[in-house]
């Protein structure tokens, strides 16, 4: 079967599953324990309902939208995820095409399995570098220096993994990278054989032994000092932390639970938006992940104040389906939804969306309530 013939991307996700050997689909797929943040990223959003408006002219919709300065199609942009020749042998280069191809946002993994100059020699696009501080600071500082060499034009440092969260389908597994793939953008700068095995997940016991597990605010400061880029945070949950962002300097915030895959039971990233939201009061964007599978999402999470959403396993499972024209079905497959959400919802453009368009389930008992 071919990706042109699938309609939604709970289909990708089924195919990519028979095409994928076992421990690469559950790499790509699982969350932490017993997956309940997993399952919720997906349930909030059907909790949270449309308030539609009707007789509105939406004869021209336009889902373009602008974030850090730059224009781009739609407000569905690529999270950053690690190692993409698991899905397919061309890799994050793939993926990139279809990105650029879509005129969207790449953040792309620094445990990529093609390097960032690789992806950068794919041609113009926005892209934007996902950065794990390693112990060896020195390795991490010529990470960053080589994104901006490279056209990078923001840092995305990830927040919520000092350690990596507990995979159980990894540990069953006994994850560990096939010989075609590799971590290139360290390829020759750190040596992972002779690590302390930590975990029965090659993965989880690489991080232990290379994450600095020391990481804090003040790190933040140090990156501002190493780079001229702006610095996004992606990992942040809490209204507190939101804050400390904010007073940090950070360019943006992106509320993340990392797709589900670190601390098991955090909320659903859904659901502490428009909290965020609130405490920022609009001195940064405030972006959002975990769980974006339809336009009508993507809709609600602008409409509880995001400035853009990201995808994670979406686009990974459209290159595993069919390369990079898989990912470009995929990006296609949203910016359909959304434009068809738009016109339903009678919005013409990302502007106009707005509080009053949705209704959260506490909205929806308050009223029935105020009427019993
Ligand atoms: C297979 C996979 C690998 C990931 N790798 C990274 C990574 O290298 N760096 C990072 O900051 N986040 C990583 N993430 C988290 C994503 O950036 C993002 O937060 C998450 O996938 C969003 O949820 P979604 O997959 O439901 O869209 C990864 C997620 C997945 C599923
Ligand atoms: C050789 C350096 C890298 C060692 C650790 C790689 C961990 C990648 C984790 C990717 C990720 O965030 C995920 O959710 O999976």
């Amino acid at each position: 079967m071919s990706s042109q013939e699938l309609v939604n991307l709970d289909e990708f996700e089924a195919l990519a599953k028979t095409k994928l050997p076992k421990m690469a689909f559950d790499y790509f797929a699982s969350g932490s324990e017993d997956e309940y943040s997993l399952r919720e990223n997906r349930n909030a959003f059907s909790r949270i309902r449309l308030r539609p408006r009707i007789l509105v002219d939406v004869s021209s919709v336009d889902a373009s939208t602008t974030v850090l300065g730059f224009r781009i199609s739609m407000p569905v942009m690529v999270a950053p995820t690690a190692m993409h020749k698991l899905a397919h042998p061309e890799g994050e280069v793939a993926t990139a095409r279809a990105i650029s191809a879509a005129d969207t946002i790449m953040i792309l993994s620094s445990s990529s399995s093609c390097s960032m100059e690789e992806v950068a020699a794919t041609g113009p696009g926005v892209r934007f570098f996902q950065l794990y501080v390693y112990k060896d600071r020195q390795i991490t500082t010529q990470l960053v220096h080589r994104a901006e060499d490279a056209g990078y034009s923001a840092i995305v440092l990830t927040v919520d993994t000092p350690r990596l969260g507990r995979r159980e389908a990894d540990l069953k597994n006994k994850f560990k990278l096939p010989p075609h793939v590799s971590y290139k953008n360290v390829e020759g700068l750190l040596n992972v054989n002779n690590l302390e095995k930590t975990s029965d997940s090659e993965l989880a016991a690489w991080a232990d032994n290379l994450f600095d597990r020391s990481l804090n605010w003040k790190d933040v400061k140090w990156l501002q000092s190493i780079t001229k880029l702006p610095v996004i945070l992606k990992g942040i949950l809490t209204v507190e932390d939101a804050i400390l962002a904010v007073q940090a300097g950070a360019a943006g915030i992106m509320v993340s639970n990392h797709g589900a895959r670190q601390l098991n039971y955090v909320p659903a990233t859904i659901s502490v938006l428009e909290e965020v939201v609130k405490a920022v009061g609009g001195q940064v964007p405030v972006f959002l992940d975990g769980g974006i599978r339809r336009g009508t999402d993507v809709f609600k999470a602008l409409a509880l104040g995001a400035s853009g959403v990201f995808v994670g396993r979406p686009s990974v499972f459209g290159l595993a389906v069919d390369g990079e024209a898989g990912v470009r079905k995929v990006l296609q497959m949203f910016q359909n939804e959304l434009e068809i959400t738009m016109a339903l919802m009678g919005v013409c453009s990302i502007k106009q969306i707005c509080r009053n368009h949705v209704q959260t389930e506490h909205e929806h008992h308050t009223a029935i309530n105020s009427k019993l």
